[in-house]
């Protein structure tokens, strides 16, 4: 099925029946297969494939049935990818680029239409799913450039012989999503690999299947060739499925550590390449010099986009104590301000968690820490909006944790929702060793004027991604991703393509064979 059809009635036919173009929440359904091989969307055939619902976290209704892939479908998916990876590879890279180019137009034309499907499944607001679109177009924008520059290098040799070497693909990558960001691992996965010439196969969150899609119609409407982007749908047994068939030359995942683990162990029995963007319990440390109103605003978007469901959230917040009474009147006033509801709508700042499990999971964290002896400022209910039709949605107020030790549950694990807990602390030293008494490295905020302290703290600290006066800012042009369990592997940036291909060296002779024969 090609671009003609994207988006045609079964995926939109409630939302654009009315011939308007904005969704609203309770009225989307999803028919059409979401599954997405050899250029067009495919329908599982197996009655026996098991099937699962899928929700919308805004009114807790079914949007569809998902029907996992299994060996066959796998096999298809891989064999098609294969297939592209011939044509593919053999590119320049400008005509790569000219691809990417037009698929990141294409992403641009349907801004709000993927975002709004974002939103139906992921429970996200509007506002922070148009962001995560526009993030997808602007990481497939800079890979078309990285893609003209790919080069080898040339080394002289004695005698006029010399080297070159060769920056080629690897084959076959397979992507894995997390559900919490769907539209924008996908492109944060498919834009450099293919901009160095592989082909994918992904597949996304069985939570959140809805968009993957849409971005494999949009390349091929954009001139990829057949398979270049493929989407398979199901859960754990499909993953696996992925990451043991022979003909995968890549895994690269983004999901939680246990997860990462057992995909890393999967990929060594071939010998593949990953890359893991897993879980973190970030530290944001503020310093008594701050600029409080930046610091209380770093420390909002360190704890609450996406519903507190960012993996590089700074959920442990390290505050001096001289400022910590003035900081908690000021960011728990910020925190009830917070406008929770109908993620669809504009003003709505907070939407659903993605599920009824996970919105348990929170609060039952909340409930820990409670009994561990920390205070709730605000917070850390269900919440249930006036409008009836969102009474069955996954909501609850964004929570703030005073009294908080460095023992805690809430501050020993990644609860991946809205809650912060506040930590006080006295010197540099001190909370330096607190910040990087964790086993996970993802990500590290330092809020002070003392230019010189900041860079000093940021060198210390045993985290991947770093921001210094803020927080959460994740530019395509740097590399992101964790030091120690939380990651391997990076991506954005240049040095991404060093993970997404692999390098020949050539060794040219000019003169004659010198045998020790
Ligand atoms: N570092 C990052 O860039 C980043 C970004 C987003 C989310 N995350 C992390 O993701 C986690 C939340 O996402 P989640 O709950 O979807 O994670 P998860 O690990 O449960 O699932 C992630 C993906 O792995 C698949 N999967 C599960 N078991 C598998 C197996 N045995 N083999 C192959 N695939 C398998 C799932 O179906 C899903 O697609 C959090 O820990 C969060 O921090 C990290
Ligand atoms: C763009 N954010 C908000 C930094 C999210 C990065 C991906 C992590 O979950």
């Amino acid at each position: 099925m090609k671009m003609s059809s994207l988006l045609t009635a079964g995926l939109r036919g409630a939302l654009y029946s009315t011939g308007t173009r904005s969704l609203s929440s309770g009225t989307l359904h999803i028919k059409e297969p979401l599954n997405f091989w050899c250029g067009g969307r495919v329908n599982i055939k197996d009655v026996r494939a098991k099937s699962e619902p899928v929700y919308e976290p805004a009114t807790g209704r079914v949007l569809c049935q998902l029907q996992a892939c299994g060996a066959t479908e796998v096999d298809a998916a891989v064999r098609s990818a294969s297939a592209a990876f011939t044509v593919w590879r053999k590119l320049a890279g400008m005509e790569r680029a000219r691809v990417m180019l037009e698929a990141a137009r294409l992403i641009e034309k349907r801004r709000e239409e993927i975002a709004e499907i974002e939103v139906v499944n992921n429970g996200k607001s509007i506002t922070e799913a148009r962001l995560d679109v526009d993030s997808a177009r602007l990481c497939i924008e800079y890979f078309a450039g990285q893609a003209t520059v790919l080069s080898g290098q040339h080394v002289q040799l004695a005698g006029g012989s010399f080297a070159y070497t060769r920056r080629e693909p690897l084959g076959v990558c397979v992507g894995i999503g997390a559900w919490n960001y769907p539209i924008q691992i996908a492109a944060w996965k498919s834009a450099p690999a293919i901009a160095c010439g592989n082909s994918m196969v992904f597949k996304p969150s069985p939570v959140t299947p809805a968009t993957a899609v849409l971005l494999a119609e949009i390349y091929s409407q954009a001139g990829a060739p057949e398979g270049l982007f493929n989407v398979v749908q199901g859960g754990q047994e499909t993953g696996s499925l992925l990451c043991h068939h022979p003909d995968v030359a890549k895994i690269s995942f983004t999901g939680s550590v246990p997860t990462g683990k057992k995909i890393m162990e999967m990929a060594s029995r071939g010998v593949r390449p990953v890359t893991l963007e897993l879980g973190g319990k970030s530290p944001v440390i503020i310093f008594e010099d701050t600029d409080l109103e930046n610091a209380v605003r770093g420390a909002l978007m360190a704890n609450f986009l996406s519903q507190g469901q960012v993996c590089s959230n700074g959920t442990r917040v390290f505050v001096q104590s001289s400022i910590v009474p003035h900081f908690l009147k000021e960011v728990v006033r910020r925190t009830k301000a917070i406008l929770i509801g109908d993620p669809l709508l504009e003003d709505t700042r907070m939407g659903a968690l993605v599920s009824k499990p996970h919105l348990e999971r929170v609060l039952g964290y909340v409930n820990q820490a409670k009994k561990e002896g920390a205070r709730v400022l605000c917070g850390g209910e269900p919440f249930i909006p006036t409008d009836p039709k969102l009474k069955d949605g996954y909501y609850m107020t964004p929570c703030v944790l005073d009294g908080c030790t460095d023992d805690m549950t809430c501050v020993k694990e990644e609860i991946f929702g809205p809650v912060m807990s506040v930590l006080s602390f006295d010197t540099e030293d001190e909370v330096l060793r607190r910040a990087n008494d964790s086993s996970l490295g993802l990500a590290a905020g330092v809020f002070t004027k003392d230019i010189k302290r900041a860079h000093r703290v940021i060198e210390n600290l045993q985290a991947g991604s770093c921001f210094i006066n803020n927080y959460n800012i994740t530019p395509v042009e740097v590399p992101f991703g964790g030091y120690k369990a939380s990651g391997i592997g990076r991506e954005n940036g240049q040095v991404t393509i060093e993970f997404y291909s692999q390098l020949k060296t050539v060794v040219v002779e000019m003169g004659d064979v010198d045998s020790l024969f």
